[in-house]
């Protein structure tokens, strides 16, 4: 199906001027009120300055004052959220199955569901409400698994491509499932499959071995091969409960530790996405900033399952790449405002049992979900925030939004809403929500 709205020669340059806000290395929150920001017709962003340089960005980049949009009182523009770790394909039983520890919760739900993907007709219909609701929720990049079926995979980042939304996705590879037999491919199919890839303008490739149970050490060999010799993005599960990480010690006796494993066979790269990572030692992290992998932090799941609570004080610590991550259907919900308050539920549960710990800050969780994710799927150069030469992906924030879930009592008050004060989303300067078709 081809996509007029996504051709590039379509789009207009834009200028919209009022409140931006977004993250930096060095300011968690930054505010640029009366702002004037620019976006070229490749979708990147040409100019963020103050208001009263409008003179000179008028004369320099060749629009008029009748071209700008001018932002309400009660608006802003902030980037677009990064979720760095979402099973589409567990979209179809999201909000249920969530009274059992992972291992089982895997044989028992996930990898029936999963093996349904075989048919294209389920994997359409499951695949486009999951990239159409994310959307709606304020993701403009989306790290995926999907399933081991390549076709379905491919199908995914299609309908990712074409609806606009930035994504990574990856074709789940698993030699090893003693539970339900029929779930898992051959070595060698695992290995060609992966290879198979069609490339569009959003949407990459990333390498995905399940996690280190559902791989034998030859799997886990090749797919790291594969990954070092094009390039590519690497994502899987590590030490998220801890009857895992013992299980792991059992099928992997060779190796130090959990980290270990997937660093033996060339996975833990600084284009490497880990998620969970709750029961990591500082060893591993160690490792982590070595490497540069990072760490998706998904607190929804964690709670769901009963998995642990991530210390991101300490990930930080160690410097390790971070991003929030919803975990669909381990995580219930798939939207990112949600992974937001979980995170600070985390992280105030580590307070309540240790009043010393520093809770982190909204600000700091607000950075993790924009500019982190971006950092810790490698992306930074293109998405994460409002620098110049990025791509313009942001999500219009209406606070006063009709029917919306919070009342402007007075103008500065900070206020938690939801999806409907999301008016619009933009991806690589598109206007991607409201959905047209
Ligand atoms: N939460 C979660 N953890 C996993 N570990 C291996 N597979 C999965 C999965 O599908 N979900
Ligand atoms: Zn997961």
């Amino acid at each position: 199906r081809t996509n007029t709205r996504l051709d590039p020669a379509v789009s207009h340059s834009f200028v919209y001027r009022g409140t931006f806000v977004h993250s930096t290395q060095q300011k968690a929150l930054q505010i640029l009120k009366d702002a004037l920001l620019g976006v070229d017709t490749q979708g990147k962003i040409a100019f963020i300055e103050e208001g009263k340089e409008l003179e000179k960005l008028s004369q320099t980049f060749g629009f008029k004052t009748s071209d700008i949009t001018q932002l309400a009182q009660h608006e802003f523009f902030m980037p677009g959220l990064v979720d760095t770790h979402i099973h589409a394909s567990q979209y179809s039983y999201a909000g249920t199955a969530l009274d059992m520890p992972l291992l089982q919760w895997l044989n028992a739900y996930t990898f029936p569901v999963e093996s349904r993907f075989k048919d294209l007709e389920f994997a359409r219909k499951v695949y486009t409400q999951i990239v159409r609701r994310t959307l709606r929720n304020g993701t403009t990049t989306a790290c995926y698994f999907a399933t081991i079926h390549t076709e379905a995979s491919l199908l995914l980042g299609q309908i990712a491509n074409n609806f606009g939304q930035r994504a990574l996705v990856g074709k789940v590879c698993m030699d090893r499932n003693d539970c339900v037999k029929h779930y898992k491919e051959t070595l060698q199919d695992s290995q060609d499959e992966t290879c198979r890839w069609v490339l569009y303008p959003l949407v990459k490739p990333v390498v995905t071995p399940r996690f280190a149970p559902s791989c034998t050490g030859a799997l886990l060999e090749q797919l790291g091969e594969i990954a070092k010799n094009n390039n590519l993005h690497i994502q899987s599960h590590i030490s998220e409960t801890l009857e895992e990480v013992k299980l792991v010690k059992e099928l992997f006796p060779e190796s130090e530790s959990y980290a270990d494993v997937y660093y033996k066979h060339n996975l833990l790269t600084d284009k490497t996405v880990m998620a969970h990572g709750c029961h990591l030692s500082d060893e591993e992290l160690a490792l982590f900033r070595e490497t540069g992998a990072s760490l998706s932090h998904c607190p929804n799941s964690n709670f769901s399952l009963c998995s642990g609570v991530l210390n991101v004080r300490n990930v930080l610590k160690h410097k390790v790449k971070l991003g929030l991550g919803t975990d669909v259907a381990g995580g219930y919900s798939a939207s990112m405002l949600d992974a937001v308050r979980r995170a600070l539920d985390a992280s105030k549960v580590l307070t309540i049992q240790d009043p010393k710990y520093k809770t982190l800050s909204f600000e700091e969780v607000f950075r993790i979900a924009t500019l982190g994710g971006s950092q810790a799927l490698s992306l930074d150069d293109q998405t994460g925030n409002f620098e110049v030469g990025k791509d313009f992906d942001a999500l219009r924030i209406n606070v006063a939004a009709e029917g919306g879930p919070i009342d402007l009592i007075q103008d500065e008050e900070p206020k938690v809403g939801d999806d409907r004060n999301i008016a619009e989303v933009f991806v690589a300067g598109r206007k991607v929500v409201p959905i047209t078709e």
